[in-house]
């Protein structure tokens, strides 16, 4: 039977933990979000990030695994990019050793193989299984051993199968020793780093396990076998992902081109329409999957994706892969061989069979006495209704004949008929009433009967068959015996007092017959307008009926919108709720939002208060010390004026001392000078004089010649010397005097020096007290500045408090507007929704109203209509059970004559029967000799059946034979694969 290869895909967790992925899965299909839209990949399954190892197993490998036990080829292969879990998938991780949750499907198929195979063990005595396992690598287009990497493998094409020459096949006996050939191969598979992957596998790792079983029953054998693959393939993704070069880069263009032929194997698989050629041999991967790829395999495809959004491209191809793989279809066949003594397993299998026909018969007879007992119950009871149907139609007839006696006796015809038809009527009412359940009741059990006597009957053949074969099969020469109706019509033979008790019942009942018959002419007429407006009843009945179930559909239509509104109004209500939520959070934040604001508006408050205070105490501080600059100011400013007073006085003193001294010491310079000249004009004299003295004193010596003359000059001269002695005695004092005036001006000017000295002390102090003034003024200044500094800094600080607190007042009161906004546009939608709702409330509700005031005429009509109706429909009902007693009149004097006629048939039966009985009785009582004929030609009829049985021996020895010749090939191929194994 062939069937869609079956695709599965698995979504690991992302590496990326909290980003979003691009891959959106739900339980079939997976949304990809591509730059261009939305996609959808429809699956058999999808199993995200959460999905557990068991739960891929039991969806996956379960079934697959099942059918290999069963002798179906299964396939399960893992496809895509590296580090997307396919060996995860597979395997399991690395830890999954010692944690069993965590196992992949290889371990898990192998231990549920071996549970289905030991199972089978145990239910069949004579099933035996053997379990070979090849592990083998396609790696850079090259086969290798897992199992004895020395091996050199060769692919060996066999048509049906595909054969490894030299690798190593390994037999297990159980699912432990399985595992450990498993991981013994499983680490000398080639691994390598790519930038994808730290342990990426960069081949195709194929786990082969062949599964044989026997199974013998009687002396059938049935042999099966089965071939397991368990595939995880390499890494799929592009090489420009992996940043592979030199080996890496020639690996992955092996494995790519590998799963490039894959590919394209699975596109032309997937297109069987197109019939291209399918390039199996083209990769040892394809050639080795070739029956599980559109073949005799049961095949699995499970595809794994990163969630990421950088691997879209991977993913988005890895789905293309498994969609086209979706659409190949395989076409599975059992691998099964039967061998052994067939007609001894034939007999065995008839032997069986026997065992159960004496089973279901003894089953069948305890039903059918079971049956027949219900039948003969059932029986009785229909004679008891029968009986009693009987006394109520004599009670009627009774009742009519005196009615009949009476129309006669009275002679008032209108009256008679008015009594008559009163009398028709209080039957009806009394009577029919009672009739017609009882109709009912016969009809129903009339029904019963007929299906028991139905069953009954199937029972009989059923039994009549079983039977027969019996009788066949174990006594093939035994007696004809007299069929059933046969046997039962001995059984009712009347006797000959019922039979003319009959015949006097069946002369008053065809009597009644007649008078019933004219009543039945009347009624019939009536019956039939009576028919006619029933009829008319019935259609309006029946439209009636259709506007009510109109009415009752649009009720549900009016139940399902109201239903649909109350759904909406309870999603609305849940919005609302939400909303109200959000609102509820948004007025808690806005009242934090407020909280904080009041708290800073009261920091704001404190800041200010704080900064009035600062303000004030500074006004205060600034007042002070602008006041005690002031006065200092005022004190240094008078001081300065005082002292740039003084100081321009003594200045000017000093000016005009200095002129002074400058006059007296040029002055006295002069006179210095002159006294000077003069001193040393006196000095030139003296010495002049001292000359002449000498000279003269020479001259006296000289003179002392001239004595006289001499004495005379000496006289002038002594004079003159004491003139000139005067003179310079005079100029002495007056030197003196002029010495003593140097002095006194040097005391003066010493003492002026000292007060001018004392008046730049004075100053200098005036300076210092200046420049310290001056400094305390730059100190004041600075002070200025730095209260200007610190004015402006406090300026700028409470710009940007300002601005901060603008900041904030404009935030708040965006984020106010935004919530006010937000508010306001809940508000709106709620007050829309509200509104919407109340108009489709409204309009429910009016058209509620509306179809519940249509409903109410309707029914108001339907009820007057009823009303009417049941009016009419009691009239017709009356009437109609008029017309069914009737009509049972009818039906009994119809069974009655039915009843008649069928014992008139029998006693024609009876009396012929008899008359043959009676003739055969004759012929037996007469002629011994058809006895012996009678004998001689059972004899006769044994022998030919005899005869026949030893044909069909020979016929079934016949076929046996053919069949062991038709056996013979089998054995001979089955021999053959046998050889090169
Ligand atoms: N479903 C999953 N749940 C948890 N971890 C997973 C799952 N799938 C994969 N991983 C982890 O992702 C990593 C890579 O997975 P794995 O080795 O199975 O990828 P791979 O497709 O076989 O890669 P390669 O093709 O290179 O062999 C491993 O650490 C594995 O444990």
């Amino acid at each position: 039977m062939s069937q869609f290869i079956k695709t599965y895909g698995r979504i690991r967790p992302s590496a990326n933990g909290s980003a979003a992925s691009p891959l959106a899965a739900t339980d079939k299909a997976v949304n990809v979000d591509l730059d261009n839209g939305r996609k959808t990949y429809e699956l058999h399954r999808i199993f995200n990030s959460t999905a557990t190892q068991e739960d891929v197993f039991v969806c996956v490998s379960k079934k697959i695994v099942e059918d290999s036990a069963d002798g179906f080829n299964g396939t399960i292969f893992a496809y895509g990019q590296t580090g997307s879990g396919k060996t995860h998938t597979m395997l399991g991780p690395s830890n999954s050793w010692s944690d069993p949750e965590l196992k992949g499907l290889i371990p898990r198929s192998i231990e549920y193989l071996f549970e289905l195979l030991d199972a089978k063990t145990r239910e069949f005595q004579k099933f035996t299984f053997s379990v070979n396992v090849e592990f083998v690598e396609l790696y850079n287009e090259e086969i290798y051993d897992l199992l004895n990497l020395k091996n050199k493998v060769q692919l060996r094409d066999l048509g049906k199968e595909i054969q490894l020459d030299g690798a190593k096949s390994e037999t297990v006996d159980n699912s432990l020793d399985l595992m450990h050939v498993v991981q013994r191969g499983w680490t000398s598979r080639s691994t390598g780093s790519t930038a994808m992957n730290n342990e990426s596998s960069r081949s195709h790792a194929l786990l082969i396990i062949k599964i044989k079983t026997q199974e013998v029953t009687g002396g059938l054998v049935k042999e099966r076998s089965s071939t397991l693959n368990l595939v995880d393939l390499a890494g799929s993704e592009r090489q420009s992902h992996t940043k592979a070069t030199g080996d890496r880069l020639k690996e992955a263009t092996n494995i790519n081109s590998s799963l490039t032929v894959l590919g394209r194997c699975i596109r032309i698989l997937s297109k069987p329409a197109a019939g291209g050629y399918v390039p199996y041999r083209d990769s040892h991967l394809t050639h080795i999957l070739k029956n599980s790829l559109g073949g005799n395999s049961k095949t699995a495809v499970i595809v794994n994706m990163h969630p990421d959004r950088e691997f879209l491209a991977e993913s988005t191809s890895t789905l293309n892969f498994a969609q086209s793989c979706a659409l190949i279809k395989n076409a599975a066949t059992r691998n099964e061989v039967m061998t052994g003594d067939q007609e001894n397993s034939y007999k065995k299998a008839i032997q069986e069979l026997r065992q159960e026909v004496d089973e279901t018969r003894a089953k069948v007879r305890e039903e059918f006495g079971k049956k027949l007992d219900d039948a003969e119950e059932m029986q009785r009871r229909l004679t008891k209704e029968n009986d009693l149907l009987k006394a109520a139609k004599i009670d009627l007839q009774s009742q009519l004949d005196l009615a009949r006696v009476k129309y006669l006796f009275n002679g008032d015809t209108e009256q008679s008929l008015e009594e008559h038809k009163k009398l028709i009527s209080s039957l009806s009412d009394d009577n029919v009433s009672a009739l017609y359940t009882l109709k009912l009741e016969k009809e129903a059990s009339e029904k019963r009967c007929h299906q028991l006597q139905q069953h009954l009957n199937e029972l009989r053949s059923q039994y009549e068959i079983n039977l027969s074969e019996t009788l066949r099969l174990q006594t093939p020469s035994g007696k004809k015996r007299s069929t059933r109706s046969e046997r039962r019509q001995t059984l009712y033979r009347p006797s000959p007092d019922t039979l003319a008790e009959r015949e006097v019942e069946e002369r008053e009942l065809a009597e009644r017959l007649e008078e019933a018959n004219t009543m039945i002419c009347k009624l019939e007429s009536e019956k039939q307008t009576l028919q006619s407006k029933w009829e008319n009843a019935t259609e309006s009945l029946v439209e009636a009926e259709k506007r009510i179930n109109q009415l009752e559909s649009d009720k549900s239509d009016l139940i399902a919108d109201k239903e649909k509104l109350s759904e909406e109004l309870e999603s609305v209500i849940k919005d609302n709720e939400e909303n109200v939520e959000k609102i509820s959070k948004n007025h808690d934040t806005l009242e934090g939002l407020l909280v904080k604001i009041d708290d800073l508006n009261k920091e704001i408050k404190n800041r200010k208060q704080e900064k009035v205070a600062i303000e004030e105490k500074h006004g205060k501080e600034m007042e002070e010390i602008t006041n005690h600059h002031k006065s200092v100011k005022e004190e240094l400013e008078s001081q300065i004026r005082n002292l740039s007073a003084s100081n321009s006085s003594f200045s000017e003193s000093q000016k005009e001392a200095n002129e002074k001294v400058e006059l007296l010491q040029q002055q006295l310079q002069s006179q210095l000078q002159e006294l000077q000249e003069e001193k040393s004009a006196l000095q030139k004299e003296l010495a002049n004089k001292t000359q002449l003295l000498a000279d003269a004193k020479n001259d006296a010596k000289d003179c002392s010649k001239t004595s006289s003359e001499l004495q005379s000059n000496i006289v002038e001269k002594c004079e003159m010397i004491s003139t000139l002695k005067k003179k310079v005695e005079e100029n002495d004092s007056e030197l003196k005097i002029k010495a003593e005036l140097i002095v006194s001006l040097e005391q003066d000017i010493a003492k002026k020096a000292e007060l001018i000295k004392q008046q730049a002390a004075k100053l200098d102090e005036n300076v210092i007290a200046l420049s310290e003034q001056n400094s305390m003024k730059r100190r004041i200044e600075e002070a200025i500045a730095i209260e200007e500094s610190w004015k402006k800094r406090y300026a700028a600080l409470e710009d940007r408090r300002q601005t901060e607190f603008n900041d904030h007042q404009r935030d708040i009161k965006t984020l106010k507007a935004k919530k006010d906004a937000e508010l306001k546009g809940y508000k709106e939608t709620l007050e829309l929704k509200s509104n919407q709702l109340k108009e489709q409330g409204a309009k429910a509700e009016k058209q509620l109203s509306q179809s519940k005031e249509v409903f109410d005429k309707k029914m108001e009509e339907m009820q007057q209509q009823f009303a009417q109706l049941s009016t009419d429909a009691l009239k017709k009902q009356e009437e109609k059970i008029r017309s069914d007693s009737s009509l049972q009149w009818e039906s009994t004097i119809r069974d009655k004559q039915d009843e008649i006629t069928e014992l008139r048939n029998l006693n024609e039966f009876y009396s012929k029967q008899h008359d043959e009985d009676s003739h055969a009785i004759a012929n037996m009582m007469n002629t011994k000799q058809g006895k012996v004929s009678y004998v001689e030609k059972i004899r006769l009829e044994k022998i030919e059946q005899e005869k026949t049985i030893i044909q069909q021996r020979a016929q079934i020895a016949r076929l046996s034979k053919g069949q062991r010749e038709a056996n013979r090939p089998v054995l001979r191929s089955r021999n053959q694969e046998a050889a090169p194994q």
